[in-house]
C-alpha cells in the first residue's frame, strides 16, 4: 500500500489509528510497537524514512470532528488515501480530495484473521512482512493476546 501510494505521491504521512489503544483484542499493539512494525518493514523493503512520517492519531468521541483533530496532528497534506469507507467518508465531507487504492488480496491479508490465527495457533507467519513476524515474536505477542482473550493455558 505504501508503495503503492508512494508512486502517486511526493511524500505520504501513514496515521497510526486508535492511537491510545493496545492490549485489546482489535489493536493488541501500543502505537509505538505499530510504529516499530511498519518502520522495520518499510526500511527492509528500500522505502526511503525521508518521504513518509509515522503520525499516530488518537480516536475521538465524535466523528465529525475527527478529521480536524487529525489536522491538528499532521502536516499539511493534498489528497488523503483510504478504503475505510467511515475515513473516506468523513474527509469527503470536509472538503479534500480522495484517492482509493486497489485491495490487495484482502480476503487474505485481514488483521482480524491473523489475529485469529495468533491465538489458535495457525499459522500466520506468511500473512505478515517477516520484520513483523520478529517484532511480534521477540515482544511476546501471541502471547499477550491469548491472556488478554483468556485462552492462555498457564
Ligand atoms: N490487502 C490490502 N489491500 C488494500 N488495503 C488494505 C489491505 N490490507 C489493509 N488495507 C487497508 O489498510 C488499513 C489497515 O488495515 P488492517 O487490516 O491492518 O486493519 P483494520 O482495517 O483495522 O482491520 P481489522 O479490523 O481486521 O483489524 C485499512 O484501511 C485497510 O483498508
Ligand atoms: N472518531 C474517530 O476517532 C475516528 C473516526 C474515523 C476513523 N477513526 C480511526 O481511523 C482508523 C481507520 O482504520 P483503518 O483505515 O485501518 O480501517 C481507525 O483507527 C479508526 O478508529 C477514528
Amino acid at each position: 500500500m505504501v508503495k503503492w501510494a508512494l508512486e502517486r505521491v511526493d511524500e505520504l504521512i501513514v496515521l497510526i489509528g486508535s492511537a491510545q489503544e493496545s492490549h485489546t483484542l482489535s489493536n493488541p499493539f501500543t502505537a509505538g510497537e505499530r510504529i516499530e512494525m511498519i518502520k522495520r518493514t518499510l526500511s527492509a523493503e528500500g522505502v526511503s524514512s525521508d518521504r513518509y512520517y509515522l503520525i499516530p492519531i488518537p480516536d475521538v468521541l465524535m466523528n465529525s470532528v475527527w478529521v480536524y483533530h487529525v489536522k491538528m496532528y499532521v502536516p499539511s497534506f493534498s489528497s488523503v488515501i483510504a478504503r475505510n469507507p467511515l475515513v473516506l467518508r468523513l474527509f469527503k465531507e470536509a472538503g479534500n480530495e480522495i484517492l482509493i487504492p486497489p485491495s490487495f488480496q484482502r480476503e487474505k491479508y485481514n488483521s482480524t484473521l491473523i489475529r485469529k490465527y495468533m491465538i489458535t495457533g495457525e499459522t500466520w507467519n506468511d500473512l505478515v512482512p517477516k520484520e513483523v513476524f520478529y517484532f511480534i515474536k521477540n515482544i511476546g505477542g501471541e502471547e499477550r493476546l491469548k491472556e488478554i482473550v483468556g485462552t492462555d493455558k498457564r
